[in-house]
């Protein structure tokens, strides 16, 4: 007989069901098709949840003059605060290689001011495998907004 925790239809990943797992891995994926990346070939698919259910994708976007690149985290994370959100539920990243990539140093930093510590990062790998760490996890003893004065929000 199974149980609501053993039932691998219902059991949840950081609160998120496996369909709301496997649905934003394969946005993230299908957002590497969005990658501008002639000059690395390596596409980076990003595919945020925000809390209200809304689904933001970014991918990574290079530049002849190759540090003015911007990755897929960050790439989603601006396009999702333009759009006016601010807090996010889970994040997927997918990338063309296995095992699968992490976010890069500062993306880990760039997704810390906006997310809870407890935020799950699933990583995809080519193979349609995940790897899911907390942002604490990837970026443990962090700087964050709460450190300095309250920031004020509207700005
Ligand atoms: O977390 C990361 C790490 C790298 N890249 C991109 C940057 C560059 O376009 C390519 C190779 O580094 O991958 C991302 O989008 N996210």
């Amino acid at each position: 007989m199974s149980t609501a925790d053993s039932d691998p239809t219902t059991t949840r990943s950081y609160g998120l069901t496996p369909a709301e797992v496997k649905n934003l891995g394969q946005q993230a994926t299908a957002a590497k098709a969005l990658s501008y990346s002639p000059y690395s070939k390596f596409r980076v698919g990003c595919a945020l949840l925000c809390d209200d259910g809304e689904i933001v994708l970014g991918a990574n976007i290079e530049n002849a003059s190759y540090p003015v690149g911007v990755c897929a985290e960050k790439a989603a994370l601006s396009r999702a605060c333009l759009e006016g959100q601010r807090k996010f539920l889970a994040i997927a990243v997918s990338t063309d290689i296995t095992p699968p990539a992490s976010p890069c140093g500062m993306c880990r930093q760039f997704i810390r001011e906006f997310c809870d510590l407890n935020l799950p990062i699933y990583m995809w790998d080519k193979d349609g495998n995940y790897v899911v760490k907390t942002l604490e996890e990837l970026l443990p003893m962090s700087f964050g907004p709460e450190h300095l004065k309250k920031p004020d929000s509207s700005v």
